[in-house]
């Protein structure tokens, strides 16, 4: 039998996870609620949604008896619904959000001894977009998935979400809340209050007409990407994951200290060995190299981005039998050496492909 699943907040990760269980046909029964009757209306229509309730306070009872609610509002919005849900389940619903930050709600999910079971959850997924506009049903494909459930629920519980999440492409991975909020602090938090800091600088620093603004280019626009997130969302996850953000602050501070006393000495070795360290280490990502647990089957294509070039290599690639996985223009061309990125299910339809566009006018790549 199909589980019933709740969400709240239809945004770009709730929104997703909907598109996603109903892209594969994972749920007997799917209902939301959000704050935006916009998003309710259009995801009901889309047939994403079978039912929202009218008004708040059909909350509790449309979500009542459902194997599963994800709360996927900001992080603070998300231990408010906890609490009012809690008390109309049991522990045979299972309540998990999708917060970027996961001690806080994990100590005040236990601190509240409440009825439902509770797993804390993070998609390593997503983007700076908001909305249900921006969702899409292949978001948690091949994506980490981490999870908190540090007690809170059983092992059946636990061993059914894994599956939930894994049948809609995602890898889970259980980790404990701690670990977790120091890892996300370090490779996600502080990257962004980076990100924003440096858009501050040139807000601050650019002259009246303009100037840093209208020549800002690919380096600035790739690392300041995401400061064009929720201020919302991120004023929540910074509240919520002080302590390890500070923590992780105060090791980038010293890391920009140091490199501010090589350049004021003219210590050419230390500013040399300042961007070669960081060069090495940034290497050895190689992005898809990234998820050492998954074996991926890629090439990238150096191609002109011109229209219609991602069809004529499918159609070249499908004419041979060759099943491709996913797809992708990377505009990045700093970081990868073409611009066409194509997945594969197996070794053999990777290998295939490469001789196949290297044996037409492509430079193919075999990462
Ligand atoms: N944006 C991202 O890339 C990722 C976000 N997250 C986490 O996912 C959660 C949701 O983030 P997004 O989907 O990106 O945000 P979003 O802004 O796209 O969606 C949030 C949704 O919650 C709704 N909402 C907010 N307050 C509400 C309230 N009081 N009552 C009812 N609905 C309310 C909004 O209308 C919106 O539809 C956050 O906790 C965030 O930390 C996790 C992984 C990635
Ligand atoms: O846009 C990006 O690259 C992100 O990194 C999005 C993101 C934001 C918050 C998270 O907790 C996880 C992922």
């Amino acid at each position: 039998m199909k589980p019933s699943v709740g969400i709240v907040g239809l945004g770009l990760i709730g929104g997703s996870l909907a598109k996603a269980m109903k892209h594969f046909h994972l749920t007997s029964r799917l209902v939301a609620y959000d704050g935006s009757r916009e998003s309710l209306l259009q995801a009901r229509a889309e047939g994403v949604v079978d039912d929202f309730p009218q008004d708040p306070s059909q909350l509790a009872d449309l979500f009542r008896g459902l194997d599963y609610i994800f709360l996927c509002c900001p992080v603070q919005v998300n231990l408010e619904y906890f609490r009012l849900l809690q008390g109309c389940t049991d522990r045979n619903t299972l309540i998990t959000d999708v917060g970027s930050t996961k001690e806080d709600i994990m100590a005040a999910v236990r601190s509240m001894r409440a009825q439902s079971a509770f797993i804390g959850g993070h998609p390593m997924t997503g983007s700076e977009k908001t909305g249900y506009k921006a969702s899409n049903p292949h978001l948690f494909e091949n994506a980490f998935y981490l999870l908190t459930p540090a007690g809170l629920s059983d092992d059946q519980q636990l061993q059914g979400l894994l599956e939930l999440l894994s049948s809609m492409g995602a890898i889970p991975m259980v980790v404990d809340p701690q670990t977790h909020d120091f890892f996300t602090a370090a490779i996600s938090h502080v990257p962004h209050i980076l990100a924003s800091g440096l858009v501050n600088t040139v807000r601050c620093l650019d002259d009246s007409s303009g100037h840093m603004h209208t020549l800002a280019a690919g380096g600035f626009k790739d690392i300041t990407r995401i400061a064009s997130a929720s201020p919302v969302m991120w004023q929540q996850i910074s509240l919520t994951n002080r302590s390890s953000i500070l923590q992780v602050l105060d090791r980038l501070l010293q890391e920009l200290q140091g490199i501010r006393r090589s350049l004021a000495d003219l210590d050419a070795v230390g500013i040399y060995d300042f961007f070669n360290q960081a060069k090495r280490y940034r290497d050895s990502f190689q992005d898809k190299g990234g998820r050492p647990l998954v074996q991926t089957y890629s090439v990238t294509v150096d191609v002109v981005d011109e229209p219609g070039i991602i069809a004529k290599i499918a159609s070249t690639l499908s004419t041979h039998g060759i099943n491709i996985k996913n797809i992708g223009i990377n505009n990045n061309r700093e970081d990868d050496p073409g611009v066409l990125e194509i997945v594969f299910y197996d070794k053999k339809s990777q290998q295939d492909s490469a001789s196949l566009l290297s044996g037409l006018e492509y430079p193919v790549y075999v990462l």
